[in-house]
């Protein structure tokens, strides 16, 4: 069996090393100005196919995973770089935007997403563990749960385990506008005759009586 290399000191340590392979942040920053120069072909394809290097040796932008190691291995320039652009275009890539009918088809226990304050949250593996039960998110997939979320008075922990699930985020322009409440419509009464006699009798019977009891006294009077 051949030896591999030797191990670096914080290797014998137990400290973990980053597989071969991964970069950081600034070291891909250099090696893409090199290969810019034409001094280095690594991170792209095209000359290092024409240099006779092996293209699958194309080494990909650190990403966000990568980019804490690099901030304690290097200088005051790669912490300008993470902080300045590499972050925020991985976060960006990896936002996604989804319509509101693809969302709303995701409605089963093994396949529930749910829409949170224009966010997008893949809640599947989430169902069997949720304190409130399962049904409680089933009943709210296919609509804007934002309330419901919000009406239980979910605590800071709840909200932060959120971001688990997080896929991406809803195009606002596509969820149905909500029904507003409509009265019924009075229904107009087609029995016109039957109004006009109520009328006529609420004017007549007060003068009935009046007249009925006018007779009575003037009968019993005359006796
Ligand atoms: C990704 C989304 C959600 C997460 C991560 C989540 C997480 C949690 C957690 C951690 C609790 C325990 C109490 C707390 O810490 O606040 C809880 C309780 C609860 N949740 Fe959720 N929840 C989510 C969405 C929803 C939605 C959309 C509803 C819809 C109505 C809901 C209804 C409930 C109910 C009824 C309880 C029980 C409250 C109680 O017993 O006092 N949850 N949830």
């Amino acid at each position: 069996m051949v030896p591999g290399p030797p191990k670096a000191a914080h290797e014998k340590k137990g400290i973990p090393v980053k597989p071969h392979g991964e970069v950081s942040a600034v070291r891909w920053k250099r090696e893409q100005e090199r290969a810019a120069g034409g001094s280095n072909t690594r991170g792209v394809p095209g000359a290092a196919a024409a240099s006779g290097a092996c293209p699958d040796r194309v080494i990909p932008p650190p990403t966000l995973h990568s980019a804490p190691a690099a901030a304690t291995r290097c200088s005051v320039d790669g912490l300008r770089l993470l902080l300045q652009g590499v972050g925020r275009e991985d976060m960006a890539g990896e936002k996604k935007v989804f319509g509101f009918e693809e969302v709303a088809g995701h409605n089963v226990t093994k396949d529930c997403w749910l829409i949170i304050a224009g966010k997008v949250y893949d809640v599947t593996s989430f169902m069997d563990e949720h304190p409130g039960g399962d049904e409680v998110l089933l009943a709210v997939t296919g609509k804007d749960a934002t309330n419901d979320f919000e009406d239980i008075g979910h605590s800071e922990s709840a909200r932060e385990m959120m971001e688990k699930y997080l896929i991406g985020e809803i195009d606002a322009s596509t969820i149905p506008v909500k029904r507003t409440h409509v009265s019924p419509q009075q229904v107009p009464s087609n029995d016109k005759g039957d109004d006009m006699l109520i009328k006529i009798l609420q004017f007549l019977v007060p003068i009935l009586i009046l007249g009925l009891a006018f007779a009575i006294r003037q009968y019993t009077k005359s006796e």
